[in-house]
């Protein structure tokens, strides 16, 4: 069922994750996470609520040290690779009460491993290219405060993307966003997988995840099932590990397929 990747070399910006096991507040909520993610895949992260999935992404982005086990980013521990790095966080933990404008947000995000550096006229050319990825180009100067929450998610993105990074870390990207912007957010994360960006995302939307992902990584504390959607057609796995309900549309989509 897993899947086999090439080792990540130096020049390749892909995600390997080993033998990882992270314990907070006394309780082991990792143990043995191996997960790699070659460019131009993208990978659903998917498990019940307390699974693990964003003690992971905080492992990946270097926001905690695991007990054991390591993180590779372009063969780098995540520290070392912040700027191969892309991250969207959930809606919930960003400063919308901030006076700032969709483009100096944007900006911003790409400023901010340069330690005070002026922006150039190639930061201005990656913010705006990816202002208008997300389709604000229109809204570039309204206050982030004044957006809708679809459209607070596409300048989350756009965030990550003025980056340019080799792997772009999504924490439940379709949640609460208007099906215009899922829909946006469906083409946009299919063009970057075919330009070679290796893309990890936790989510609940199990349909989204179906459409959007190459893989699944089914994890509950470890990796329970990891492979593409078509390949974790067994509903006795996803009732076992996860509770999921017959009825779920991944396992409809699922069966569908199969007859
Ligand atoms: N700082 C902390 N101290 C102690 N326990 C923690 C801490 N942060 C998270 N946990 C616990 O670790 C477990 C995994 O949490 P995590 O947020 O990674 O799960 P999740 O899969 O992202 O869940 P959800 O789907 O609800 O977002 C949970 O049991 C949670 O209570």
């Amino acid at each position: 069922m897993r899947a086999d990747h090439e080792n990540p070399t130096p020049e390749n910006p892909g995600l390997q994750v080993s033998g990882v096991a992270v314990t907070l507040g006394g309780n082991q909520v990792l143990h043995d996470v191996d997960l790699a993610v070659a460019p131009g895949e993208t990978v659903g992260l998917i498990g019940p609520n307390g699974a693990g999935k964003t003690t992971l992404l905080r492992a990946v982005l270097g926001l905690l040290t695991p007990d054991t086990g390591t993180v590779r980013i372009a063969g780098e521990p995540p520290r070392g690779a912040r700027g191969h790095l892309g991250y969207v966080p959930q809606k919930h933990g960003f400063a919308w009460d901030f006076p700032i404008t969709v483009a100096a947000a944007v900006l911003n995000a790409r400023m901010v491993t340069r330690w005070g550096g002026a922006a150039r006229r190639a930061d201005r050319d990656a913010a705006a290219r990816a202002v208008a990825r997300v389709g604000l180009t229109d809204l570039a100067g309204r206050p982030i405060g004044a957006l809708s929450g679809g459209q607070r998610q596409r300048v989350l993105v756009a965030r990550a993307l003025a980056r340019e990074p080799g792997l772009l870390l999504l924490d439940e990207p379709f949640t609460g966003v208007d099906v215009p912007t899922q829909e946006l957010l469906v083409g946009l994360l299919g063009q970057l997988a075919e330009e070679g960006t290796a893309i990890l995302m936790t989510t609940h939307d199990l349909a989204q995840a179906r459409a959007v992902c190459t893989r699944l990584c089914l994890l509950n504390r470890t990796v329970v099932a990891d492979g593409p959607p078509s390949g974790l057609d067994d509903p006795a796995l996803w009732l076992r590990a996860f509770g999921v309900a017959e009825s779920e549309l991944l396992l409809t989509g699922t069966a569908k397929e199969a007859t």
